[in-house]
C-alpha cells in the first residue's frame, strides 16, 4: 500500500505540543508517513523553555541523506532551525535532492519569550529558504521581522505585508493572525495574484502551545496528497482550530492543543 510520505525537520518539543512530536502527530492524523530530522532538542514543559542543544551539522546532515536517499518525501515542513550554519545545510541538501512541496515554518521565538533562532540567522532565513519555500507560515512577530518593519496591528497592514513577503521569493504566503490582538482568528493566503481570508472565531483558551507548528504540519500533509495550496490551508485551518477548541489542560502552564480533535470531525 502507498501512503503520502511527509518529513519534518524541526526541534524536539520534549513536552509533547510544539515542534517534531506536534509535527508527527498531526502528519499521522492525517495519513500520511510521518518521518522527521532533529535539528535541536529542547527541556521544554508548559511553563517554558529549560534548556536548547543544537545538534551538530553532521548529526543533522547524517539524517537528512539517510530519510531523502532512500525513502525520499512529498512535502517537508521546517520548523526550528536555531542557526545561519543549520539553516545553510538544510537549504543545500533539499536543493541536492530537489525537495518538492517545501513549508516553511520560521519558527523564532517560543510563545514563553525563549529564543528558538539566533538573531544572526534571521538573513540566512531570508537569504537561503525563502526562495526556495514552495509557502512560508509566518506568524504577525515572525512577519514584521523578515520585513525589517513594525508588526501589523489590522488586516490591510496584513495584505501589504504578504505581498512584501512575497516579493522575497516563496510561491505562497500564509500568514497567521492568531496574534491580532481581538476579533476573529484570521490568517491570509496570497499566492502573488490574490488574497484569501481564512477566518475562524476566536477560541478563548490559554492553551496554544504549539498552534503554529501543527498547522504548518497540517499543510504540508495536504500538500503531500496533492492538494492544492488553498484546499491544503483550508484543511489546515479546520485542523487547528479543532485541535484548539478541544486544547488540553496538561501541565501547569501554557498547554497544548488537541491532535486527535480533527478526527472526529472527518468521520
Ligand atoms: N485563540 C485562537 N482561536 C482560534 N484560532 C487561533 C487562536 N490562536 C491561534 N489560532 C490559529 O492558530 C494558527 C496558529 O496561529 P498563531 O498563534 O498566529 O501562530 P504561532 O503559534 O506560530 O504563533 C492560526 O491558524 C491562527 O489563526
Ligand atoms: C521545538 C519547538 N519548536 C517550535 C516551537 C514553537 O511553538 P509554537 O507553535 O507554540 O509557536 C516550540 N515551542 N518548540
Amino acid at each position: 500500500m502507498s501512503i503520502p510520505k511527509t518529513l519534518t525537520i524541526a526541534g524536539s518539543d520534549s513536552g509533547g505540543g510544539a515542534g517534531i512530536q506536534a509535527d508527527i502527530k498531526t502528519f499521522q492524523e492525517l495519513h500520511t508517513f510521518g518521518m522527521s530530522v532533529i535539528t535541536a532538542l529542547t527541556a521544554q514543559n508548559t511553563l517554558g523553555v529549560h534548556g536548547v542543544f543544537p545538534q551538530s551539522l553532521e548529526a543533522i546532515e547524517a539524517q537528512l541523506d539517510a530519510v531523502l536517499s532512500d525513502i525520499g518525501t512529498d512535502a517537508i515542513k521546517t520548523g526550528m532551525l536555531f542557526s545561519a550554519e543549520i539553516i545553510t545545510l538544510v537549504a543545500n541538501k533539499l536543493k541536492e535532492y530537489e525537495a518538492k512541496n517545501i513549508v516553511v515554518d520560521p519558527v523564532m521565538i517560543a510563545k514563553g519569550g525563549a529564543s528558538l533562532l539566533q538573531e544572526e540567522a534571521v538573513r540566512a532565513l531570508i537569504e537561503k529558504l525563502l526562495p526556495i519555500a514552495t509557502v512560508i507560515t509566518p506568524n504577525l512577530p515572525e512577519a514584521a521581522k523578515l520585513l525589517g518593519r513594525q508588526e501589523m496591528e489590522t488586516i490591510g497592514e496584513m495584505k501589504r505585508a504578504a505581498i512584501d513577503l512575497h516579493k522575497m521569493g516563496p510561491k505562497y504566503i500564509v500568514l497567521k493572525g492568531g496574534h491580532l490582538l481581538d476579533g476573529p482568528a484570521v490568517d491570509l493566503l496570497y499566492d502573488g495574484k490574490t488574497t484569501y481570508e481564512l477566518k475562524t472565531e476566536r477560541i478563548q483558551t490559554k492553551h496554544t502551545h504549539g498552534t503554529g507548528c501543527t498547522f504548518a504540519a497540517a499543510i504540508a500533509a495536504e500538500l503531500a496528497k496533492g492538494k492544492t495550496i488553498k484546499e491544503a490551508t483550508e484543511v489546515a485551518k479546520s485542523f487547528i482550530t479543532a485541535a484548539i477548541s478541544e486544547s488540553l489542560s496538561i501541565g501547569s502552564g501554557i498547554g497544548p492543543t488537541n491532535h486527535a480533535a480533527f478526527r472526529r470531525l472527518a468521520r
